[in-house]
């Protein structure tokens, strides 16, 4: 059964890797082929907004997160959007008729002034910078493409129980039939298709309108898991082909009289062609038609010069006899100049490096800060300081210390389930959670379907087993990660694996105290305030979580008022923590603080999760936002003490508080 749900998912679940040009609207075209899943992308388009752009020092000052009292600033809420710089896109032309062979044929010149229709950052006019509206439309589509993973794994599941039990009947008279049977008949569904035509029912595509040239909001050296991304981006609108193109009925417009359609917009390079030939800087692009789509690479026809094939507009181009000995048309296309260099030297191939050995790390201070306590240990680098420092002044703890006086109940029912409560359709726990289980599960590690109030996992008093997906939060460190110093946001964490939305990266950590012991406390930037009542009630600015109107009776009163009281307990990592302690900031984090509860019910002291709420991708930092109140720090004389923010994101709040 076990491997039955895996195969589910792995059959719909986007692997990484080509690349684009352009951008583009959506027609959802039908599942074709399992392999267009086997893609991500990287596109070329407008220099990059460094990820770092770090403003000024910060400075050391006290406080701590989760206390809202206030509404946050104004001033700070809405910062100006950003302008993306108006880079036109060289276009070269391709006659649109039969020529054996191709001649070369010369750049035509795009007017200097063009950009396409949605170059603006905010020519959406929604107040928000193009980073975040691709941000918030990737995390819309992977919020849809989760929800139906899960309704695709619950109707696998009940498809294999009828299919077994049917099989059990069958072979009770001696016939054929149970699991075998079910992975032969079970259909494969695709989540991900019907998450974009979910996004598209609801006008939620980012572009819906094809663009040549830059596209506002993706930079070069962005990359996406799926092609289903971007679709919903509007950065490519075809699952298969790979070459979008604006078509004919284009001539008729005003705006493109100068130019000569069909005219493409988006290449994808995926590797499932053999002729490619793909240097990054240089691709040899072959033109799309004749290849099996079985994922082998080869070629079973020629192609024809029509649709796509019409629509390149390149530096080179030609037609030749591909590797099998049929008709191929190819393309040359080149980087233009001035672009930022890209992390690997293919194309299609976009996992930033990752370093393989940790004795090889640039600046390497620590082997391991977690003392071999982590199932994978933790390098710390500094190419900062000099001489270079490991972090200190700490103890390293992968599990909450409690201080004396505080009892932690363990008196909650547990669930009755055998093995593992995904293949229970009554499991208890999955009751508390609103009636089903809040994760998913992917080769074995659980995914958050989406951010709730309160997640109710299996505890002690489960009779599941230890791998139970909804013991997710309990299995320990699931990626590499490293613990870096930041030029000027101290000590930071980031990963050397992609890590997919909704994976649990850590428990924060540290003496769980009670807040009174804390107050006053100066120079401790590690508090975390256990606030998952403001969480769920969504004051001060949070957003209102899936679950908080829900009838959970097992909740503390306070749930039911309407302002709760402040919280009561917080977890000090100032001298004992893990690498959860070095997570830093952003306005524009990619992971999201969770409450989790497993062998009590009591949200004050429930547990502090957090996870992913992107792709995130290796050496990316991992970030939360604090969800600090502007002007809520103050200190022992009664000055409000401000600390700048250095996240770099363009819709930064510019002060943490
Ligand atoms: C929990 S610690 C994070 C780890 C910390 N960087 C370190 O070196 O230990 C929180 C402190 O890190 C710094 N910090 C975190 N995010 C920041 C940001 N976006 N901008 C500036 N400073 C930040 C601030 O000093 C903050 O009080």
């Amino acid at each position: 059964m076990e491997g039955m749900d895996s195969v589910a998912v792995m059959e719909v679940a986007p692997v990484p890797d080509p690349l684009f040009v352009g951008a583009t609207p959506l027609i959802p075209a039908p599942p074709e082929s399992e392999l267009v899943l086997r893609r991500s992308a990287r596109c070329l388009g407008k220099p990059r907004v460094p990820v770092y752009a770090e403003p000024e020092e910060p400075k050391q000052s006290t406080g701590r997160r989760g206390r809202p009292k206030k509404k946050r600033d104004e001033e700070n809420q809405d910062p100006a959007p950003q302008v993306a710089a108006k880079v036109p896109r060289k276009a070269a032309k391709v006659e649109p008729k039969e020529r054996k062979p191709m001649p070369v044929v010369g750049p035509e010149p795009v007017p200097a002034d063009f950009t396409g229709a949605a170059a603006e950052d905010d020519a959406l006019g929604t107040g928000k910078s193009a980073k975040l509206r691709v941000k918030e439309t990737l995390r819309a589509f992977n919020s849809h493409y989760l929800h139906l993973v899960q309704e695709e794994q619950k109707r696998a599941q009940a498809v294999i129980q009828e299919i077994a039990a049917k099989g059990a009947a069958k072979n009770k008279d001696g016939k054929k039939g149970g699991e075998g049977e079910a992975k032969e008949k079970r259909p494969s569904k695709r989540p991900d298709l019907k998450a974009v035509t979910k996004m598209q029912e609801n006008n939620s595509f980012l572009y819906t309108e094809k663009v040549l040239g830059p596209i506002p909001g993706i930079d070069v050296g962005d990359q996406f898991y799926s092609r289903a991304e971007m679709v919903v981006l509007g950065i490519h609108s075809h699952w298969l082909n790979g070459i979008d193109y604006m078509g004919m009925k284009y001539q008729e417009k005003k705006e493109y009289e100068n130019f000569t359609f069909p005219m493409a917009t988006c290449i994808v390079m995926s590797g499932i062609y053999e002729d490619d030939l793909d240097k990054a800087d240089e691709i040899i692009y072959t033109g799309q038609g004749g290849n099996d789509l079985l994922g082998n690479h080869r070629q079973i026809g020629s192609q024809q010069l029509n649709r796509g094939n019409l629509a390149l507009k390149v530096v080179d181009d030609w037609v030749q006899k591909g590797v099998q000995g049929h008709v191929v048309y190819k393309y040359k296309l080149k980087r233009l100049e001035g672009q930022p260099s890209l992390t690997t030297t293919e194309v299609r191939f976009t996992r930033a490096e990752a370093p393989r050995k940790i004795s090889e790390l640039p600046g390497l201070v620590c082997d391991d800060i977690s003392g071999g306590q982590e199932n994978i240990p933790i390098p710390a680098t500094n190419v900062v300081d000099d001489p270079p420092v490991p972090p200190s002044g700490f103890v390293y703890s992968k599990s909450l210390k409690i201080s004396k006086g505080i009892k932690i109940p363990s008196d909650c029912a547990g669930c009755d389930c055998e093995g593992d409560c995904a293949n229970n359709k009554n499991c208890s726990c999955a009751q508390l959670n609103g009636s089903d289980l809040p994760y998913v599960s992917f080769k074995n590690i659980g995914r958050l379907v989406e951010p709730k109030a309160v997640v109710f996992e299996c505890g002690a008093n489960c009779s599941c087993n230890r791998n139970c997906v909804n013991r997710t939060s309990q299995q320990g460190l699931q990626h590499r990660l490293e613990v870096f110093k930041t030029a000027s946001k101290g000590w930071g964490v980031r990963t050397w694996d992609t890590i997919l939305p909704g994976a649990p990266i850590c428990e924060y950590v540290g003496v769980l105290k009670r807040t009174e012991e804390v107050d006053g406390l100066l120079h401790n930037n590690y508090i975390f305030d256990i606030d998952c009542l403001q969480t769920m009630k969504g004051l001060d600015g949070r957003e209102k979580r899936a679950g908080s109107d829900m009838n959970m009776p097992s909740l503390h009163a306070e749930n039911d008022s309407e302002a709760p009281p402040a919280p009561e307990y917080c977890i000090d990592a100032g001298s004992v923590g893990s690498f959860a302690r070095f997570i830093n900031h952003s306005c524009n984090p990619n992971l999201f603080v969770q409450c989790v509860l497993t062998n009590h019910h009591d949200v004050k002291l429930a547990k502090v999760m957090l996870f992913a709420a992107d792709t995130i991708l290796p050496l990316q930092e991992l970030c939360y936002d604090y969800g600090y109140v502007l002007n809520s720090v103050v200190s022992a004389d009664g000055e409000i003490v401000k600390l700048p923010c250095c996240c770099g994101a363009p819709d930064c709040r510019k002060r943490l508080y």
